[in-house]
């Protein structure tokens, strides 16, 4: 059966698993869930995803939650098809790139989602950004750029000198800073923007970034 991913195109989690089976080349169907019409809120959908959120994938029976989980799982799962060394199975190579994956939720995601909350979500759903929340949002994103900066001075990416899922983790919310107007936290960082150039270059990411 065909990995049927339950998401929605415009999700950032949807997309990192969209990005990830370009990646690892897996064939796969999107079952959308219209977080428009509320429909990860359905009682239905509840039973599978308990946290009513989206994505949840189905791989011909096995079900699983979590965007992050999903894209390790995929990768372990097929370890010789498609980009391989997104999760190095080297322990030193491994826990450097836990330590990036974890850079990316607790620097990254941390900030660049509530600021996307503020400065575009809201705004889709018809609410009104807080521009001191939004700000504050962004200068401590700037802060852990800066970091990211000079990291990124020292190796290509993230983990080492070879790309990993902690760099392509990136992707889905990085790329929207663009859509609302704060790249330029990217593209005014010399290094940063060698780095985004390069993965966002990725053809597995030009083929979802705009809708899983
Ligand atoms: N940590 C979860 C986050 C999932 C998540 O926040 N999904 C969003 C769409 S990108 C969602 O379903 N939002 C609707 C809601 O939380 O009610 C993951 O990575 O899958």
């Amino acid at each position: 059966m065909v990995l049927k991913i339950y998401g929605y195109n415009m999700s950032t989690c949807t997309r990192l698993v969209a990005l990830i089976c370009k990646e690892k080349e897996i064939p796969y169907e999107l079952v959308t869930i219209n977080l428009a019409k509320g429909e990860h809120k359905n009682p239905e959908y509840l039973k599978t995803q308990p946290f009513g959120q989206v994505p949840y994938i189905d791989d011909d029976g096995f079900i699983l939650y979590e965007s992050r989980a999903i894209a390790r799982y995929l990768i372990k799962k097929y370890p010789n098809q498609g980009t391989t060394g997104l999760v190095p199975v080297d322990p030193k190579k491994e826990a450097l790139f836990e330590q990036a994956a974890s850079v990316e939720v607790s620097h990254f995601n941390s900030h660049a989602g509530p600021l996307m909350f503020e400065k575009l979500f809201k705004a889709r759903t018809g609410g009104t950004t807080d521009q001191v929340k939004a700000a504050e949002h962004l200068k401590n994103l700037e802060a852990k750029l800066d970091v990211y900066e000079i990291i990124l001075g020292k190796q290509k990416y993230l983990a080492g000198d070879e790309v990993t899922l902690a760099d392509l983790q990136h992707l889905p919310f990085g790329s929207m800073l663009f859509l609302a107007k704060h790249g330029d936290v990217i593209e005014k960082r010399t290094n940063v923007a060698r780095w985004w150039k390069d993965i966002s270059n990725r053809p597995a990411w030009l083929a979802v970034k705009d809708g899983a």
